[in-house]
């Protein structure tokens, strides 16, 4: 599944859509092989492989170093990649210069671009140039300061209409697509019964029409905080830890490397060097 009309032919026939984060070539393959339908590079590399504390430092010649890796990785994939802080919010010319980059340099299929209708312009100037949009409401970690952290959004009723109104206007400006973040789960159901293009959820419930999480969260590689809304599928950072401490073990005790690690040498050369 790599095309649009594939998107939107799941949502109607009520498939689930997968989305995952990957951020570098053996992540990529490691989506494409297990059959994800769309890889996120995600601002959120900031974070889970930069070790920045928020998405806000990341840059587009980031994002750009990120897809290029991870398309490498995954040749057949749909490829979104987030555009990061202020790379679109001051013009629709600033964004189609910029998701040029991405897709040109980066060599994704699509962006992502945080906000609701105070962006709709931007996304009408990229979907009208040919570029595939997905938008990103509720919790947008881009402007988090402004949100006061990391928190659940639209818990009020004025606040969920308030963000169906988004969704709703970025679909009518273009957008294929919308992620919803961090919401109550009536609410991601309420955008994916309202809403005509796929709604990949990440905390916004069951109802949404497709999931999204971050690669090193649902693999376990990822500790400094766990979001309520993540589930581990694996313990891959417990089971590199391991691997790790028992390499340094085995090099400090001798085991490592085995005589089968090791390279010979023909004794008419060894004796040259050492004599008789
Ligand atoms: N590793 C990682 N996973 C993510 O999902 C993620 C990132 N990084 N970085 C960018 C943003 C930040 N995100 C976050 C970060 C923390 C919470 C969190 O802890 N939320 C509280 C809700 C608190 C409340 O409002 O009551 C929680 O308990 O889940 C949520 C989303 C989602 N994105
Ligand atoms: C969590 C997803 C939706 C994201 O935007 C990211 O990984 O940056
Ligand atoms: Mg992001």
């Amino acid at each position: 599944m790599r095309s649009l009309t594939d998107f939107h032919r799941s949502k109607k026939e009520g498939g689930k859509i997968v989305m995952m984060t990957a951020y570098d070539c053996p992540g990529g393959r490691l989506c494409e092989e297990a059959g994800v339908d769309v890889i996120l590079v995600g601002d959120s590399l900031g974070m889970v492989v930069l070790g920045y504390d928020s998405t806000v430092p990341v840059t587009l010649e980031d994002m750009i170093h990120h897809s290029r890796a991870v398309r490498r990785g995954a040749k057949d994939t749909f490829i979104l990649t987030d555009m990061p802080f202020l790379t679109y919010q001051i013009s629709p010319a600033q964004a189609l210069e910029n998701a040029a980059r991405l897709m040109r340099e980066g060599g994704c299929d699509g962006v992502k671009l945080e906000g609701g209708a105070e962006i709709a312009a931007q996304v009408r100037a990229l979907t009208t140039a040919g570029i595939p949009v997905c938008g990103h409401v509720g919790l947008t970690p881009q402007s988090a300061t402004a949100l006061g952290g990391y928190k659940v959004q639209a818990r009020t009723a004025e606040a969920a209409r308030k963000l169906l109104d988004d969704a709703l206007a970025l679909e009518a400006a273009g957008a294929f697509m919308i992620v919803v973040e961090c919401v109550p789960a009536p609410v991601g159901g309420l955008v994916a019964g309202k809403v005509n293009v796929p709604v990949i959820g990440i905390g916004a419930g069951a109802d949404c029409d497709g999931q999204v999480l971050v690669f090193h969260d649902a693999l376990g590689m990822f500790d400094r905080f766990t979001p309520k809304f993540v589930r581990r599928f694996a313990e891959v950072g417990r089971a590199a830890r391991e691997g790790l401490e028992e390499y340094a073990a085995q090099v400090r005790d001798g085991r490592f490397p085995a005589p089968e690690h090791s390279f010979g040498m023909q004794d008419e050369e060894l004796r040259k060097i050492y004599g008789n």
